[in-house]
């Protein structure tokens, strides 16, 4: 159970790159344990966030606690007690694991023997002792990112933050990456993760979702789902992108987006369909319109009035 003492906390958070505002005035605050997942259409400012927290970006404007220390003042105190890892990998590809890992150790300033015991100790926690002499560059996706997370936990931080780890790797891989930061949100370390998969944010004990630099909904997964203003109608026919324009306008529809083959429309009520099958009649178009049950994607369209951009 996540404890009410805030880990992070932003207020009138704003970054500015010339004319384009990236941070618009967020208010953020996550608390001690939980898995806050941090979505988004691309170009929305969580990387943007996500670095400011860290502090690797100045703010335009706002101000920032993180773990106590007031940033940008303290962050290289609070270099010592995070973690940070991006979809990108930053280690070094022409090192071997083992390598890589003693020399972020001596980087974080540990001492041999402590270093040699930590070492061991996460090459059999992420499955990488067999590939311990390997270079890094030669490894995986899914290992390179075991890799770089053993890296960022290395020093045993208190707060990890993620920008979108898992957009390079298989859904297995990310099943287990997910496990692992489960088992270190168990342990009592906060995470903060970017992600544009949905069964990711539907993990995560808390969400915030951004849109144009603004956070335009916080809460829990259930509370986001709850607080939808209408429910969704699944319209399954041969031409999904023509019901789209076919639909576009309708007063009744709150919003929509196209899922896999389908179209999902979030609508006030059932009143709605009536509406809609006179539209999707007159553009000849055969569908199949039937009652589902609301998800994040749904929480995701009527908060951003986008679908959801998976990684390919
Ligand atoms: N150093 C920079 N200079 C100028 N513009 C920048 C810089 N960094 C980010 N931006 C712009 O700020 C906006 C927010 O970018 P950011 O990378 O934070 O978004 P994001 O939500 O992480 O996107 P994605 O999901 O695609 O990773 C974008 O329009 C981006 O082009």
């Amino acid at each position: 159970m996540a404890s009410t003492e805030a880990v992070i906390q932003a207020s009138g958070l704003t970054k500015r790159f010339g004319q384009l505002t990236a941070v618009d005035d967020l208010d953020l605050r996550v608390r001690r344990a939980e898995v806050f997942g941090f979505l988004g259409p691309n170009g929305s400012g969580k990387s943007t966030t996500i670095r400011m927290l860290c502090g690797l970006l100045l703010p335009s404007a706002g101000e920032i606690e993180v773990l106590g220390c007031q940033i940008p003042r303290d962050a290289e105190a609070l270099k010592r007690r995070i973690g940070y890892m991006t979809q990108k990998f930053s280690l070094y590809e022409d090192l071997s694991v083992l390598e890589n890992l003693q020399f972020l150790a001596t980087v974080q300033g540990l001492d041999k023997g402590a270093a040699r015991q930590r070492i061991a100790e996460l090459l059999e926690r992420y499955w990488l002792s067999e590939q311990r002499q390997q270079m890094a560059g030669t490894l995986s996706g899914g290992q390179k990112q075991r890799l770089a997370l053993a890296g960022a936990v290395l020093h045993k931080p208190d707060l990890l933050l993620l920008d979108e780890p898992t957009s390079a790797v298989d859904p297995q891989s990310r099943r287990e990456f997910w496990e692992s930061l489960f088992e270190l949100a168990d342990a009592g370390t906060t995470l903060l993760v970017s992600t544009h998969y949905m069964d990711e944010a539907e993990r995560c004990t808390r969400l915030g979702i951004l849109d144009a630099g603004r956070l335009v909904a916080d809460g829990s997964p259930r509370e986001l789902l709850d607080a939808l203003p209408g429910q969704p109608l699944l319209i399954e026919c041969a031409q999904p992108r023509q019901a789209q324009r076919a639909l576009h306008g309708c007063e009744q529809v709150l919003a929509m987006a196209q899922i896999g083959a389908a179209l999902r429309v979030m609508v006030n009520d059932e009143t709605a369909r009536q509406p809609i099958e006179q539209r999707l009649h007159a553009a000849q178009i055969e569908a199949r319109i039937s009652r589902t049950e609301a998800n994040l994607e749904d929480v995701f369209v009527a908060v951003t009035r986008q679908p959801v951009q998976a990684p390919a």
